[in-house]
């Protein structure tokens, strides 16, 4: 059976940020507070072979949830947020309003112009659970605060691109030509033909600084003006610029080549003042700069020196370190400098999709589902997800039960998980599972709320190991997973019989017909599905403890699941596991306990 290599992997740090630009999708998680999803079988609890039901449960069914938007959104969009949720809209709040009227809400849907910094995610006491960033950049959110506190972003990354890439060739065409300047002197009663010539685009080399969505959408609209386009962007794949006819460079050769640089990367550390003193020096003479991007890539005060110096011939700059400028910004004042008040996403049409793109993902996240654009979150695909759910219960489960199993105040500090499976261990993505797994230990013993946005970082802040091993299988891996266990090192339990023979409190689980099972506890197998909770006994294995037992919890009408006993030996120690519907009250567990044969026992709720 279980044969071949055993990966193990310590985790520890915070949840990946990475995530596949292009993902169709939503998983049904608890992400919020008030929902809960059970994987219901169809036609009767005890009938295995149905097939599963996603079920999305709220708690609380006349508790709408209320969405704050705070930057003006599309009317497509607030009219979906309104048939699901109490909308407020109110714009221009000042940072303190914003504090105050978060703790009231369950999302807040922001554009660029509002800080949802850590103080805001503070404020909120935990109710806030989903942050929508009405367009791409998430520059204006505290990530690792909202990771922090469990709260989800997501934003809508795709909706406004052909705004901001036409905006960009706006610019890039108003500048070589002076449209802005030759516009104020016409009305200002001037005729000035002679001072505004222009600069040709055709022919020229442009650069374009990041080739993401925005950036190879400038490309390609620049190649039909006749332009040579190159672009430098450390991540992207080249067979996709080639596919545009644009040839990926260094960052030193495309300053220095270019006569038009446009700026298309993100405001990241790496990112910050890329355009500087020591770079402008870098560039061509008379080199002319678009920013549609985000005004804290570029020095600014460096920019007005560059300009000064004839360096920059001109810039036009839609985004800015500071927004809105200060009104005597030698930058903005300057004669050859074209702006706009970051206008990139401000068409009829990108705002109609970015309201609607962030409209759906934020009720989807409310309503529990993980949004295919989720910021701060991993991701998971479609079809694993389809195939991970019940292990997806079997591991908060697992995770659950074996917490409850320390005793004596030992602390819990390592934790290790192995994944038995006959796949290749990248054919399985164990992030849900393990943050499932977090969230069953995290959650009984405190009041933390854990979910898939910040399993990781939680259990790093209570200073858990988690260590995950993969043990492969031989055989077809037609199922995912074959059995889950879960081990808790150096730990006393309050069931003795819960340490395995290597010193761990271990539980172990399977799905059988897609309903998950525990079929180990220590060193004893079991079987008992996992619904309702468990009754767990050690006893001497003798006839009649099933009867007896079954007629101190029927005497209480709780009603029995499933009953197994897993023995070593015919007439010795056996463990025997109960699943009940209902929790007994403490005289019935007293009961059980006094019978003679019963070691020890104890009730874990599931
Ligand atoms: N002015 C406006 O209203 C708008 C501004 N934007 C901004 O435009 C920028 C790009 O947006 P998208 O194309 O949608 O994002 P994207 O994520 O599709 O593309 C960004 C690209 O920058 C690249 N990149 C990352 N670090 C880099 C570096 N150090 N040097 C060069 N390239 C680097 C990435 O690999 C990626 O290909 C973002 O900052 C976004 O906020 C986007 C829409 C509207
Ligand atoms: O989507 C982006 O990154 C933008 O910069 C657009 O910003 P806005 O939503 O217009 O404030």
């Amino acid at each position: 059976m279980a044969t071949g290599s055993i990966r193990a992997a310590a985790v520890g740090g915070s949840p990946s940020l990475n995530r596949p630009t292009q993902l169709s999708l939503s998983s049904k998680l608890p992400l919020h507070p008030s929902f809960s999803v059970s994987f219901l079988p169809r036609g009767g609890r005890h009938h295995h072979a149905a097939p599963l039901v996603a079920v999305v449960v709220r708690a609380s069914l006349d508790a709408k949830p209320t969405v704050l938007v705070a930057e003006k959104l599309g009317e497509a969009g607030l009219s979906l947020l309104k048939d699901f949720a109490n909308v407020d809209c109110s714009y221009n709040l000042s940072p303190e309003e914003l504090c105050t009227k978060i703790s009231l809400c369950d999302a807040l849907i922001v554009r660029s112009g509002t800080k949802v910094s850590r103080e805001v995610f503070e404020s909120s006491a935990g109710r806030l659970k989903v942050v929508g960033r009405a367009g791409v950049g998430i520059d204006n959110v505290d990530l690792s605060a909202a990771t922090e506190h469990g709260c989800l972003v997501v934003n809508a990354p795709t909706a406004n691109t052909v705004a901001a890439a036409e905006h960009g060739i706006a610019l890039l065409a108003a500048m070589a030509r002076n449209v802005a300047q030759a516009d104020a002197s016409v009305k200002a009663g001037k005729w000035q033909r002679n001072k505004y010539v222009g600069v040709s685009l055709v022919g020229k080399t442009l650069a374009v600084m990041g080739f993401g969505k925005v950036g190879s959408e400038v490309a390609r609209r620049a190649k039909g003006l006749g332009m040579h386009v190159i672009s430098h962007d450390p991540y992207a794949p080249a067979d996709r610029a080639r596919a545009v006819g644009v040839e990926l460079v260094s960052f030193d050769e495309a300053i220095a080549t270019a006569d038009f640089i446009s700026l298309h990367m993100p405001l990241t550390p790496a990112t910050a003042k890329v355009l500087n003193d020591e770079t402008f020096a870098k560039m061509k003479k008379g080199v002319r700069i678009v920013n549609v991007a985000r005004g804290g890539v570029i020095d600014e005060e460096a920019l007005v020196r560059a300009l000064d110096a004839g360096t920059v011939a001109q810039a036009a700059l839609d985004v800015f370190t500071e927004e809105p400028p200060a009104k005597d910004s030698k930058l903005v004042q300057h004669e050859r400098v074209t702006v706009t008040p970051h206008l990139g996403a401000s068409t009829m049409e990108a705002q109609e999709g970015v309201a609607i793109e962030i409209a759906e993902a934020v009720i989807g996240a409310l309503k529990g589902e993980l949004a295919a654009t989720a910021v701060n979150a991993p991701m998971v695909p479609a079809e694993v997800l389809t195939e991970l759910k019940p292990f997806v219960v079997l591991a908060e489960k697992l995770g659950r039960l074996a917490v409850q199993l320390v005793g004596g105040g030992s602390g819990v500090k390592t934790i290790k998980v192995t994944y038995a499976s006959s796949r290749a261990p990248d054919d399985l993505d164990t992030r849900l599972l393990r943050a499932m797994i977090t969230k069953g230990i995290i959650e009984p013993i405190s009041d933390v709320f854990v979910n898939l946005v910040n399993a990781d970082f939680t259990a790093k802040q209570r200073g858990l190991r988690i260590t995950e091993e993969r043990v492969i299988l031989d055989g077809s891996p037609e199922s995912p997973l074959e059995y889950v266990q879960v081990q808790i090192a150096n730990v006393e339990s309050r069931f003795a019989s819960a340490i395995s023979d290597s010193g761990e409190i271990t539980v172990e689980g399977r799905v059988k017909d897609g309903i998950p099972h525990l079929t180990k506890v220590g060193s004893f197998e079991v079987d008992v599905s996992l619904e309702g909770s468990i009754i767990l006994c050690r006893q001497v294995d003798q006839p009649g403890m099933i009867g007896t037992v079954g007629s101190i919890l029927g005497e209480e009408n709780v009603n029995v699941s499933f009953m197994s006993v897993g023995r070593i030996a015919p007439r010795k120690q056996a463990v025997m596991a109960i699943g009940v519907d209902d929790q007994p009250s403490k005289e019935t567990l007293k009961k059980i306990g006094d019978i003679s044969a019963i070691e020890e026992f104890v009730f874990l709720k599931l």
